[in-house]
Formats: structure tokens, C-alpha cells, sequence
């Protein structure tokens, strides 16, 4: 396995519909370095699973660029995007059952999923697969979807999309609707995925996810608002110079408030509120830049 990395340039992607069109991403500028693990997080609608979907080549973008390793999803083929995913792409749906057959058991799926990958001597068998994720055990490899608690099921997901031995792993909501003790049972696999080196990229409203990643990358009205690394949360400057100011200084600085910008020589941007607004952002004069 190759870790593989992402490139998304202006990236665009409006769903047309019948009468109206919605533009989920409206210019996402984003790298992911292989071995590297993102967290996408944000509000409801923000276009996180849009943008997984798009890395994934269920969706083609609407405009601008997107390179998955060496694939330029812009312009691959509906073919060339199914090869994509049976040899380099794991994915993994959201809701378990979507990326299972209900009648087969786990080891079955996992198998079968393998087959349908291209053919390639470096592929683990099934069963180191499923040691991963911790569903080895005899019993469990028997059982079917339906005979598996809720976080063994995620479980198995992960190992169908595992299956391929990708170098990039995209999990839509992973943990979501799950017990404590199943959401660290799947954490724990997601984790044991990321230390043997695959690019892991999941979608998630769940902050121990976005603890355990090397990156979190909020998504807001379809671009990049903010990042957080070891614990910092950092706004990102977008490509037309916009920023994305985080909520708790929009609390005291509303929406169409003026402000006036200045770069320091020590590096700090000064954002000062204008006379007219006096009152505004008291005590929030200096946001360092680092
Ligand atoms: N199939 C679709 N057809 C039309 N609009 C869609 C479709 N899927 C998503 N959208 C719209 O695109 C925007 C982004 O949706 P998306 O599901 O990517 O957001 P999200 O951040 O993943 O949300 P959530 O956290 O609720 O899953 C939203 O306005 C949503 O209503």
C-alpha cells in the first residue's frame, strides 16, 4: 500500500435540480499529503460529504481541480473512476449496511469486496483485514450484518473498504449513532488504519475523531473556514483573500461590521473596528497570524 494524497483547486460542485440549482462547494482549496489524516468537520449542509463524494469519484466536480494521487478527477471517465476505487480508494458510506451484503457473512464480504478488486499479488488476505479491525474471531467472520451488534458492523464496513488495501481511506460518519463503547471500538480500528500509513480522510461531527487525526479541516458554506493542528484552530485565508472569522468572534463582531486591516512587521494582523462601530469587538484588536 501507497499512501495517497489529495489536491482540490477552486473546487466546485453544484447538485442541478429540477428548476433550481445548489451549490454545495463553492471553491475548496485543500491539500492532503499522503499518509496524512483529516478530519472534515462543520455544520449540518456545509458540504462535507459532498466534498468526500467527490474524492471518492461517486460525484465529477462542476468546476475546478481535483487530483487523487495521480488521477485527475476532473477529467477521468466513469471507468477510470471505478478503477480508481478498486485499487487505490477505499470508501466507506455512511450507515453500515450500505456497504454490506446483508446475506453474505463478514468474511464473505470482505472477500467478495477483494475480488472485485483489480488483481494484485500485495493484497492482504481477508483475514489480516479483519485482525485490523478487530473482528478476527471465528464466530464473528461467520456472522452476517444482521448477527452484528451496531459498531461490529462499522467494523466490517471498514474492512470491506479496506479490502483493495487502499492508499486513501474516505469514512463518511464512521461513529455516528453509536454507544460509547462501540464508537472506541471503531475508533480504535480507524486509528490502527492511520498507523500503518493510509491516507485517512472522514467526514464527522464527532470532536474525538477530529482529536485523533492530524488535521481537522472545517467546511463552511462550501469552503475551507477554518483548520485545526495539535489542537489550534487556525482561519484560512481562502484564494480570493475572504476569511471565514471563527464563531466566537462573530458573537461580538456581527455581520457587517467594519474593520480595518493592517499587516504589522512582526507578522500580526491588526483588526481594528471602525470608528463607526465603536463599540464592536472591544477587546479583540490583535488576531496573531501565525
Ligand atoms: N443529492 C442532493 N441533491 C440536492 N442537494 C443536495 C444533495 N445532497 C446534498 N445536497 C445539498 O448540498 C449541500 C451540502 O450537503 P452535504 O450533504 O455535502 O453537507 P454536509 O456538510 O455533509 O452535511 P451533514 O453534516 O448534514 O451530512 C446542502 O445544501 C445539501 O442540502
Amino acid at each position: 500500500m501507497n499512501p495517497i494524497g489529495v489536491t482540490c483547486r477552486g473546487l466546485v460542485f453544484i447538485y442541478r435540480l429540477e428548476g433550481y440549482d445548489v451549490v454545495a462547494l463553492a471553491g475548496v482549496d485543500l491539500d492532503i499529503e499522503a499518509g496524512q489524516s483529516v478530519a472534515l468537520v462543520g455544520p449540518s449542509g456545509a458540504g462535507k460529504s459532498t466534498l468526500l463524494s467527490l474524492m471518492a469519484g461517486l460525484l465529477s466536480p462542476s468546476a475546478g481541480r481535483l487530483f487523487v494521487g495521480e488521477h485527475d478527477l476532473a477529467k477521468a471517465t466513469a471507468a477510470e473512476l471505478q478503477a480508481m476505487r478498486s485499487t487505490d480508494v477505499g470508501v466507506m458510506l455512511q450507515g453500515a449496511a450500505r456497504n454490506l451484503l446483508p446475506y453474505l457473512s463478514v468474511e464473505q464480504n470482505v472477500r467478495f469486496a477483494r475480488n472485485g478488486a483489480v488483481a494484485r499479488a500485495e493484497l492482504p488476505p481477508p483475514r489480516e483485514i479483519l485482525t485490523l479491525v478487530g473482528l478476527a474471531d471465528p464466530d464473528r467472520l461467520r456472522r452476517t450484518p444482521g448477527e452484528l451488534t451496531p459498531g461490529e458492523r462499522q467494523r466490517a464496513a471498514l474492512a470491506v473498504a479496506l479490502a483493495n488495501n487502499p492508499g486513501l481511506l474516505l469514512a463518511d460518519e464512521p461513529t455516528s449513532q453509536l454507544d460509547i463503547g462501540a464508537r472506541d471500538e471503531v475508533l480504535a480500528a480507524v486509528e490502527a488504519v492511520r498507523a500503518a500509513g493510509t491516507t485517512v480522510v472522514v467526514v464527522t461531527h464527532d470532536p474525538e475523531i477530529g482529536a485523533r487525526m492530524n488535521r481537522t479541516v472545517t467546511i463552511r458554506d462550501g469552503r475551507v473556514g477554518a483548520e485545526g493542528r495539535s489542537g489550534v484552530d487556525y482561519s484560512v485565508i481562502g484564494r480570493d483573500g475572504s476569511v471565514h472569522l471563527p464563531t466566537e468572534v462573530l458573537d461580538v463582531m456581527a455581520p457587517g461590521t467594519l474593520l480595518r486591516v493592517s499587516v504589522q512587521p512582526d507578522g500580526t494582523v491588526l483588526l481594528t473596528p471602525s470608528e463607526a462601530v465603536p463599540h464592536a469587538g472591544a477587546g479583540l484588536g490583535r488576531e496573531d497570524q501565525r
